[in-house]
């Protein structure tokens, strides 16, 4: 057959032929297909060929498809990830979904029509993420006519990131949170975002690049705790071919690609002594060097760094540099956990079941009142990442749309009592321990109102009654605590 030679590729690594060839059948007159039985030849065929997107089977010999997946993301970043498992990898899938940057998992088995929109929604996002950042390129180097176009087609593409895309319940503590974010971002400030694991600190910091005047240019993250500081230093500040042994090219490091935007530098406050006074001299200086080359290069770019850690606490115990420190929390914001915000939880999960909904194939998926009631008696000490796991999980093994509180996870279903207890107890971890009196207030409010909820199957009259409450008190309350089942 004569293929066209613009049709992008898609690989497809499984070990048993039928499947592949089950693949190849679905997917060959869209795509140029390769197969490949194990790792070592996917690799090859990589090394070789300009790949799209790889869909890789989680049962390899010798390694898990999310492990190969991984590795597929150092070596080929710009390669679309699918991995198709089996309906019991399901947990290893999940647990490695955002080390392997996972676009998608598909289960078997898996149906031919499901499969070919899949990988055509994938092409598509690749082509979208590669335009927005042709139009980043455009808006740089275009007469003002031109720009002004571009620019309106780049509002379009971002407003995916913006304020709004931070899900909230009113009178949330986030407003407040979002609001300051909403205010520095048009100053070339330093921020500094503080909060636990998975608050979503970088949700935080892609909305203020976004905002920010420096919006045309490239908000680029690297995760400082993710790498030894020999590659984190040649990640950021990029290096010249033959620096070092497997340096065969030079390479732009993140702050030379972030020129004109932003970098983020989450876990910041995990870089060692040695490193920290590099990123100091950078910073100060405005300029970085490549590892192995003669001159420095200037960069103009904004940092907003993140750390689950209490960096004040770090610089006291001499663990990070005090001077760094204080050229990066320019401005200070800190997100706070879900459980001091219950009331955002049924706002976000809505949210999440429609976005991971959407990425799994199950766009009608929804949460039963049983499930969420669930969901809100739960303290989430993973906070929002964890939330996310839990909507996949629960969407994955649910056979039908609505998905039930049998779903969820036995730590989840359980959460019930512990947030019954943890209210009732002074030394509970969901009391609210930041904030200004009425805020803690409302958190606590918001948390009793729940829990009665709870115990009352979500039976408006009988909460209403226990609480003094009429039925229509109550639901204003329910609505500003959006606690609405
Ligand atoms: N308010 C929110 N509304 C909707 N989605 C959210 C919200 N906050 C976080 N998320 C989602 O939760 C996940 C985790 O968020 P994010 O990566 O920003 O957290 P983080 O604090 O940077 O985590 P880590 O410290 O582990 O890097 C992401 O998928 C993000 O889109």
């Amino acid at each position: 057959m004569n293929l066209p030679d613009n049709l992008p590729s898609v690989l497809v690594v499984d070990d048993e032929v039928r499947s592949q060839e089950a693949m190849r059948r679905t997917l060959d007159e869209d795509f140029m297909v390769f197969t490949a039985s194990d790792a070592d030849a996917a690799r090859l065929c990589m090394e070789r060929n300009p790949i799209s997107v790889i869909l890789c089977d989680q049962r390899m010999p010798g390694l898990t498809g999310v492990l190969f997946l991984k590795e597929v993301r150092e070596r080929w970043p710009d390669t679309v990830r699918i991995v198709i498992s089996g309906y019991t990898d399901s947990e290893d899938i999940i647990a490695g979904i955002n080390e392997a940057g996972i676009y998608q998992y598909i289960l078997k088995p898996w149906v031919p029509d499901h499969l070919l929109a899949t990988v055509r929604n994938a092409v598509e996002a690749q082509n979208l993420q590669r335009d927005t950042n042709r139009l980043h390129l455009e808006l740089r180097t275009s007469t003002p006519v031109l720009r002004q176009r571009t620019q309106a087609k780049l509002s379009k593409a971002r407003s995916v990131f913006d304020f709004d895309r931070i899900e909230r319940a009113p009178g949330s503590p986030l407003d407040a949170v979002c609001e300051v974010a909403m205010r520095v971002a048009r100053y070339d400030l330093s921020v500094l975002v503080l909060g636990e694991s998975g608050t979503g600190k970088e949700l935080l910091a892609r909305a203020v690049h976004y905002a920010s005047p420096r919006a045309a240019g490239a908000f680029v993250v690297e995760n400082c705790a993710a790498m030894p500081d020999t590659l984190l230093e040649s990640e950021l500040f990029g290096h010249k071919r033959g620096a070092f042994t497997g340096a065969y090219e030079d390479h732009p490091g993140l702050f030379q690609r972030a020129h004109g935007g932003t970098v983020f530098l989450d876990e910041i406050g995990e870089t060692s002594p040695a490193f920290q006074v590099r990123l100091l001299r950078v910073l100060q200086e405005g300029e970085v060097r490549p590892v192995g080359a003669a001159h420095p290069v200037p960069v103009d770019v904004r940092v907003v760094a993140a750390t689950h850690r209490d960096l004040e606490q770090r610089v006291r115990e001499g663990l990070f540099r005090e001077d760094l420190y204080y050229r990066i929390a320019g401005i200070t914001i800190t997100v706070p956990p879900l459980r001091e915000r219950a009331g955002d939880i049924a706002p976000i999960a809505r949210r999440l079941v429609r976005e991971v909904g959407a990425e799994l194939g199950r766009p009608d998926a929804s949460l039963s009142d049983e499930a969420l009631a669930c969901l809100m008696g739960y303290p989430w000490p993973g906070n929002i990442r964890e939330l996310r796991n839990e909507i996949a999980r629960a969407i994955a093994i649910s056979d039908s749309d609505a998905i039930a509180a049998q779903s969820l996870s036995s730590r989840v279903l359980h959460g019930q009592a512990g947030l019954a207890s943890a209210a009732a107890s002074t030394h509970g971890s969901a009391l609210p321990r930041t904030g200004t009196l009425s805020e803690r207030l409302d958190a606590i409010e918001a948390m009793v109102l729940r829990e009665t909820l709870l115990r009352h199957r979500w039976n408006k009259t009988r909460s209403a009654t226990e609480l003094g409450l009429s039925r229509v008190g109550l639901r204003g309350k329910m609505a500003r605590f959006g606690l609405e089942g």
